[in-house]
């Protein structure tokens, strides 16, 4: 086996994530960055701008990527691992081309890249590559050398990415009065996306109905539910449920949606339910609007008692798995033997999205996948 320590060939590692306002006057032109050439209803933005105002104009989502960040550069000095982490963001400030920019002055030439997006699908992984592209075109337009990008695999069922996620169910249990407790149903939660993106998600040999995007969630789900019971004795019924829909109405997007589940299983019974956002890396807006104020609200609204549980975040358990996956990608970039660490069916997914992996509707280049116009 290899230096458990060694990064090379990287010299650096890239924190990759959306971005979001950090005041009133980032909202509108955050939104615009998020939505440019997407089609979204006016409406829609409009009600979305509005969830942030709500909050003062900030999403959570870049303290979360500043603790997280913390936590890999503590865990990275624990493990004896040198190697710098730098952050970008898609949509807004720090943003993914500064922070190449950086990186290329400081000499970093072979960069390996985490999403904060843990699934296969268009918006989850696609369009991360098409803006690691746009900004290599950005940096070869200035005559800056050009690094290699290495987009390290989808995460979903890493144990350092599903063991937080139980730990955080189990809490939301134990937090339910007792008389309602044993009888919660867990609602696994994600980000609703098109059908026809669900349906294209993923390597061309994974598509069909749903795609890799909801096998990936299943997978996951099934995971924290077995590991739940064991934990607890209790079989906790299970669904896998959508929110956070935009786009058009006269096109399908993944169902049910939060809030009619809730009334639906309310109808039908229900004590009490968790809602487990597994669709999210770690509190993002979705996860304080649109289920702890939306989703909450619906629930009192009707009786029913519902709690939340806790995303991955910092969790010192993730920030280990994404050093094992560096080392592991950097052994196989090597040549060296590789062990990778996977739960449930699915197995490890794979390093590089082949040709065809979840398609956009209109084609651009992508960096960091059998398609890239990069080295
Ligand atoms: C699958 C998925 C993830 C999970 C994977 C990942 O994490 O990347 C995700 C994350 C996020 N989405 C975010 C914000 C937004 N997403 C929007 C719009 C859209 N998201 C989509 C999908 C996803 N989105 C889609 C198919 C659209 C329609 C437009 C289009 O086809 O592109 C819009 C426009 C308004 C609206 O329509 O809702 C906003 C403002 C934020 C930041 C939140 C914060 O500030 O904390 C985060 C982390
Ligand atoms: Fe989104």
């Amino acid at each position: 086996m290899s230096d458990q320590r060694d990064p090379a060939p990287y010299d650096a590692l890239l924190l990759l994530s959306f971005g979001g306002p950090e005041g009133p006057d980032d909202v509108v032109p955050f939104l615009e960055n998020v939505t440019r050439g997407r089609g979204i209803p006016r409406e829609r933005l409009k009600e979305v701008g509005q969830h942030y105002f709500l909050f003062g104009g900030v999403s959570p989502i870049n303290d979360q990527n500043r603790a997280l960040l913390a936590a890999l550069r503590e865990d990275f000095a624990d493990a004896g691992l040198d190697l710098p982490v730098y952050w970008g963001n898609r949509n807004w400030a720090p943003c993914l081309t500064d922070a190449l920019r950086e990186m290329v002055a400081d000499g970093r030439r072979r960069i390996a890249v985490l999403a904060t997006s843990a699934y296969a699908s268009y918006s989850g992984c696609r369009q991360y590559r098409e803006n690691l592209a746009d900004a290599l075109a950005t940096l070869e337009a200035e005559g800056l050398p050009l690094p290699r990008v290495d987009k390290l695999r989808h995460y979903f069922n890493h144990p350092g990415f599903v063991e937080p996620v139980v730990e955080g169910v189990l809490a939301s249990l134990a937090e339910l009065d007792e008389p309602v407790r044993d009888g919660a149903r867990l609602a696994f939660t994600t980000h609703s996306i098109p059908e026809s993106a669900a349906d294209t998600s993923g390597p061309a040999g994974e598509h069909g109905d749903g795609g890799a995007y909801v096998r990936q969630h299943l997978d996951v789900a099934e995971l924290v539910a077995l590991a739940v019971r064991e934990a607890t004795g209790v079989d906790h019924p299970w669904d896998l449920v959508y929110q956070s829909r935009s786009g058009a109405p006269h096109i399908p997007w993944l169902e049910p949606d939060i809030c009619d589940h809730l009334e639906a299983v309310h109808a039908a019974g229900a004590p009490a339910v968790v809602m487990v956002p597994i669709g999210f890396v770690s509190d993002h807006m979705e996860v304080l609007y649109d289920l702890d104020t939306e989703a909450t609200a619906k629930a009192a609204e009707l009786g029913l008692p519902v709690r939340r549980s806790a995303t991955v975040g910092a969790d010192p358990r993730f920030a280990a798995a994404v050093r094992e996956l560096v080392l592991e990608r950097a052994a196989a970039e090597r040549g060296a033997p590789v062990e990778r660490c996977a739960l449930g069916g699915l197995g490890p997914s794979h390093d590089l999205c082949p040709i065809g992996c979840c398609p956009a509707r209109a084609e651009r280049p992508a960096a960091a996948g059998a398609d890239s116009p990069y080295a």
